[in-house]
């Protein structure tokens, strides 16, 4: 087993090798749960390493394409292999980063893992169809190309699985990549790309690019020979990836935030609801684009739903995720904190009410941390920034209504739709919530987080570009298709 080595300088790696960013800069990165530990340095690259790695992907691209897919598939259940046999290692470096628990990340990692080994199997499955020609003498039928090099582009909150959910079937339908990920986890992302060198992938087809999204995401962006950005992240950013790529004509994907509901029906089983609600609300410290936020409770069984939740908080042990009694971990960096507690700042002064948490624990030994309080609020209203703003931390909205329908209207009251649940034992209320809820992702008697690989995942409205990643549907991002005629 390789043990984790912290404060290890990193590198780039491009054609195959591990390289020095040109510039001779690096940064720390640091552990969010005792912001005076190191976990490694990472590369501060500039424009011209990224320009090396586009033009290593793009030499590399032509052999690479023409492998079937089972060559293809081949190396990515070898990196799968190494991933498993080096989970330890990598869930170690994603918690000392991120600051999510030691479990959540080892839970993540062999998601990369079963990740791999789901793509590396596409590998062997159709990309076409036989389509009648209206002439008799023809063969008309449709095959899949890939977009040439692909630009990743990442966020710190899943630093194995998001990568690796895009550069899979990237790499599986013939495309290279260039994988610029969130300067936090650069750590965790060298290592994913320590487990791929293991697995012997030829050199250029996967290069690894650190540095600030303003410099390499942007110029990933902008890059004339990069055909498809794949980008997750923030709106903000997004909407510039986005036109960035549209200027120059190449393909996109974004996937970016979340505001998600919960429904707690009348008939609820609420033991099981209030288990939901902090699972999906408050494990990796609200983090996820999938994170419940808003807690959408009917009337008749708000006090009891409330007392549950609020009894169940405060039993909530917050820590530094490698400490084995740890439930929640620290935010994953100060900006991350600051925007917490300036949100929770903001619910009050909007006329919320605090019921529980709301600022920074008082543990002296929790002090160098990012760490905030699981907080609930009530007495939340629709128009309330906390209502409509994407947090993306330990925050609770609580929202009393009447009705299955005003608790759906209040639902889809927001500019996101990526996910959303409803605990209730009535089918006729299962059917109207499929039906009326706007979101990628509609979740029944299950918390809103929680995303299987085989499934297509994206969002409504202004959570994605409207495409769908993962499972099968990734397919449709990462080649075009081809139609082909054929007459003898
Ligand atoms: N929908 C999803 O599947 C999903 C999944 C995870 C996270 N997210 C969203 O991600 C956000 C949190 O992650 P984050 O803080 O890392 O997001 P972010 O937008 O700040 O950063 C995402 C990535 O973009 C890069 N970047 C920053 N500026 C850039 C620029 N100008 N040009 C190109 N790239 C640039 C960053 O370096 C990072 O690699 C939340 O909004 C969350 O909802 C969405
Ligand atoms: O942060 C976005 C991804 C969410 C996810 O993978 C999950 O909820 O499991």
């Amino acid at each position: 087993m390789t043990t984790f080595q912290v404060e290890q300088t990193y590198s780039n790696y491009i054609n195959g090798e591990w390289v020095k960013a040109t510039t001779g800069e690096t940064e720390p990165s640091i552990n969010p749960a005792n912001r005076k530990q190191v976990v490694g340095y990472v590369p501060t690259s500039g424009v011209e390493d990224l320009n090396q790695a586009v033009a290593a992907a793009k030499a590399a691209a032509k052999d690479w394409r023409r492998l079937t897919g089972a060559e293809r598939g081949n190396y990515l259940f070898q990196a799968a292999n190494v991933l498993e046999r080096r989970a330890d290692e990598v869930a170690e470096a994603m918690t000392r980063e991120m600051g999510k628990t030691l479990p959540e990340a080892k839970g993540e990692t062999m998601r990369g893992v079963a990740i791999l080994r789901y793509y590396a199997g596409e590998g062997m499955r159709k990309t076409g169809d036989v389509i009648p020609s209206t002439d008799s003498e023809a063969l008309m039928f449709t095959t899949r190309v890939p977009l040439g090099v692909v630009g990743v582009i990442a966020p710190w909150n899943f630093p194995v699985a998001i990568p690796i959910w895009k550069t899979a079937p990237a790499l599986i339908y013939g495309n290279t990549v260039v994988l610029k990920p969130a300067q936090e986890t650069a750590v965790t992302a060298a290592k994913i790309m320590e487990c791929f060198e293991e697995a012997g992938i030829p050199a250029g087809v996967l290069n690894l690019v650190c540095g600030r999204g303003s410099v390499i995401g942007n110029a990933l962006a902008e890059h004339p020979d990069v055909g498809g950005i794949t980008f997750t992240g923030s709106n903000e950013v997004g909407k510039r990836v986005g036109a960035a790529a549209l200027a120059r004509g190449a393909k996109y994907q974004l996937e970016m935030g979340g505001k998600n509901p919960i429904i707690i029906a009348a008939d609820a089983d609420l033991d099981l609801a209030v288990e939901a609600t902090i699972s999906g609300g408050l494990k990796s410290t609200g983090q996820k684009c999938t994170a419940t936020s808003k807690v959408i409770i009917e009337r008749k069984v708000y006090d009891v739903f409330k007392e549950k939740l609020l009894s169940q908080i405060q039993e909530i042990r917050l820590g530094d995720g490698m400490a084995s009694g740890s439930w929640m971990g620290p935010c994953a960096n100060e900006g991350q904190l600051n925007t917490v507690l300036s949100y929770i700042q903001k619910g009050q002064d909007e006329g919320a009410v605090l019921l529980a948490g709301g600022k920074r624990p008082d543990d002296p030994g929790l002090a160098e941390g990012f760490y905030v309080q699981p907080t609930v609020f009530e007495g939340v209203e629709s128009h309330m920034s906390i209502a409509r703003e994407e947090i993306f931390g330990p925050v609770l909205a609580l929202m009393p209504v009447d009705s299955l329908e005003e608790a759906i209207e209040v639902a889809n009251d927001t500019d996101y739709g990526l996910s959303a649940s409803i605990y209730t034992q009535n089918v006729g209320a299962m059917l109207s919530f499929i039906r009326d809820m706007d979101a990628g992702l509609v979740r029944i008697n299950a918390e809103t987080a929680g995303v299987e690989l085989q499934a297509p995942f994206g969002g409504m409205k202004m959570s994605s570009s409207h495409s769908r990643e993962q499972g099968q549907a990734a397919i449709e991002f990462f080649t075009a298709i081809k139609t082909v005629f054929v007459k003898s």
